[in-house]
């Protein structure tokens, strides 16, 4: 049967069932049971017929007895296919999301978010609802069919013949029309998630959609898109349109056959009376599982669409999992005081890295960061600043000939990808906040973390004072983009997290949107209370920033053009100096607070074309 082929998406699927087969047999053993209530009573209507059961009393005792136990039999047939098609299910998107994560990053960026979560819920809902509504009828509606189709040719072959002759008719025109049904469903899943991706990220995208003006554009792009989910829909249930008088047609006309031909049998003396009333109560048990066989093919291959979209998440390559290096090597332990000052925490080796072969991103690339220092670099958009850092968070890695990244003094290709995370606190340039309270957003940073240090992160980063002051407190429920709360003031629960996990290296971004002087400010304040004490590697843009680095890295268009500290390289007449005329001259880093009077007069000096 092609529905368990091997390796066929349903065959997989079992795999999520078998957990739960104590349901699958109730489902079984109840839909039996309806299955020979129906017999039992189909024969009891024949005898009464004939006027060989032996009383109309016993009769409807037989009527009231087999509804009584039939009623529970259809409760407990309908609960226990629900109960474990939801179970499997549940496990089955538990596992997809577990793959979101075990997958690498590099590859869920290429692809739609909405696609992905389509998957997670509109292909999962989709199987659930076939394995609800159709499961048990695999079981009941074959063995209905066949005993009533054994008592039927006991009774009138001839009779069973002439009522069906046009089934196989109906069954070969069905299955035709039903063969592009698969194919058109996934088709028609791919272009919803299609649709999803478009709803969310206009959602996501909300406040620049307006402040662009882009609504029009997006809901052309959105109906246009909606009117190929139309089509493609229109083109499935057009199918099924098709399928449907059929299936009717199967169960119209043998009920027509039975009283033309049985009438005839009977004149012949071949049948009586009870044999034409057995044959219309029982037909329909035949009749009833032909006749939903084209909806149940049908909806069996949209589910396996369905499936095979899911299972091919499950079969993208996951990030690799490998690795023996799991903790920092001896001599980087607080405790070994005496080479602390010459260990090195991040080593990149003549690095060239490119996204796609032949274009490289980083190029030859060299530098160290030694314990308890801070590194900044600085360079014009799109020369490769956060692609180092992607690198060192295992993101991405570089090819075999391509240079070597160490970290801690490992290779970063020995290292286990999930412990080098530990070591690692990260501020990305857009806060990231997650659909929980503010507790929790924070609590990210170290799971086992106790309310106190929380509170202790959140005042180090300068969150506390905003948050008590909101109604809910630390309580309060952020959506994922944080409404509600200031540009600043997410960054500053970004900070806060990252000073939670106290990791004992710190990737800054530092946030270059336009927040305003005071939150800055503030922004910058809890910065440097995450720099504090550790070994830091900051993407700079604020000449505060560069200015507090025992070391700037200057790239430009993948390659470090100059290195040294901020008196070094101004005082070369290179690219940093003109980054620095071009970018920190005009900064007002008198609200920041951190801004020197040399530095004030320095800038004077620079506009002035002096130095
Ligand atoms: N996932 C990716 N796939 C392909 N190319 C990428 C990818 N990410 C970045 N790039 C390219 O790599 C180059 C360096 O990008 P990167 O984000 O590292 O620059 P950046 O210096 O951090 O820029 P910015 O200051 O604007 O954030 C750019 O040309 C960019 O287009």
């Amino acid at each position: 049967m092609p529905l368990f082929r091997a390796n066929s998406a349903f065959r997989r699927l079992t795999r999520y069932i078998k957990p739960y087969n104590l349901w699958v047999f109730i489902t079984v053993i109840s839909s039996l049971c309806l299955a020979a209530i129906d017999i039992i009573l189909g024969k009891a209507i024949e005898q009464m017929a004939q006027g060989t059961f032996s009383s109309t009393q016993n009769m409807i005792y037989l009527v009231v007895g087999m509804t009584v136990i039939g009623m529970p039999c259809k409760f407990v047939m309908r609960y226990a296919s629900a109960r474990f098609s939801v179970s499997a299910l549940r496990d089955l998107r538990g596992d997809l999301v577990h793959k979101f994560y075990d997958l690498p990053v590099s590859s869920v960026e290429r692809k739609f978010t909405g696609d992905l979560v389509s998957r997670l819920t509109n292909n999962t809902a989709l199987l659930q609802n076939f394995f609800i509504q159709q499961f048990a009828n695999l079981f009941y509606l074959p063995l209905v069919f066949t005993a009533s189709l054994a008592l039927l040719l006991l009774t009138s072959w001839k009779l069973v013949l002439a009522s069906l002759a046009l089934m196989p008719v109906g069954m070969i025109i069905t299955s035709l029309m039903s063969k592009p049904i698969e194919k058109y469903s996934k088709e028609l899943q791919e272009k919803i998630a299609h649709l999803n991706a478009v709803g969310q990220d206009a959602i996501g995208g909300l406040p620049i959609v307006k402040a662009f003006n882009m609504q029009a554009v997006l809901l052309k792009k959105y109906l246009v898109i909606t009117e190929e989910v139309i089509r493609r829909g229109l083109r499935l249930e057009k199918r099924y349109a098709f399928i449907t008088p059929v299936g009717v047609m199967m169960l119209a006309t043998p009920i027509i056959l039975v009283i033309v031909c049985g009438g005839y049998l009977i004149q012949q003396g071949e049948l009586n009376a009870g044999g034409i009333v057995l044959f219309l109560y029982l037909i329909s048990f035949i009749l009833q599982p032909v006749a939903m066989l084209p909806t149940i093919i049908s909806q069996m291959k949209e589910a396996e669409g369905a499936a095979k979209h899911l299972f091919e998440v499950l079969d993208w390559p996951d990030e690799r999992q490998d690795g023996k290096i799991t903790t920092i090597s001896q001599n980087l332990k607080e405790d070994d005081a005496e080479s602390k000052d010459d260990i090195t925490v991040v080593s990149f080796e003549h690095l060239t890295f490119g996204y796609n072969e032949g274009n490289s991103v980083l190029k030859d690339i060299s530098f160290q960061v030694g314990q308890g220092e801070t590194v900044a670099i600085v360079g014009a958009s799109g020369g490769g600043k956060s692609t180092i850092f992607k690198l060192l968070c295992g993101f991405n890695e570089p090819g075999e000939h391509a240079g070597a990244v160490q970290l801690f003094g490992k290779n970063l290709t020995d290292w286990n990808l999930s412990s080098l995370r530990s070591h690692i606190s990260m501020v990305s340039q857009e806060p990231s906040l997650f659909p929980a309270t503010i507790a929790e957003n924070i609590g990210y940073g170290r799971l086992e973390a106790t309310r106190k240090e929380i509170v202790e992160a959140a005042k180090a980063a300068h969150a506390h004072d905003f948050i008590v002051q909101l109604p809910e407190g630390y309580e309060t429920l952020l959506s994922e983009r944080g409404g509600g709360l200031s540009g600043g003031q997410k960054q500053r629960i970004s900070i806060a997290r990252a000073l939670l996990k106290n990791a004992p290296l710190l990737l800054l971004d530092e946030p270059t949107s336009a927040l305003d002087s005071q939150s800055e400010a503030q922004v910058q304040i809890a910065m440097n209370a995450a720099m504090q004490d550790r070994t830091v590697l900051v993407i700079a843009h604020r000449l505060s920033t560069v200015r507090q680095a025992n070391r700037i890295i200057v790239l430009d268009q993948g390659s470090i053009v100059e290195s040294g500290t901020h008196e070094e390289l101004l005082g070369r007449d290179g690219v940093y100096r003109k980054l620095y005329l071009q970018n920190f001259e005009g900064q007002q880093t008198e609200e920041d607070g951190y801004s020197l009077p040399e530095e004030r007069s320095e800038r004077r000096d620079l506009q002035a074309g002096v130095l």
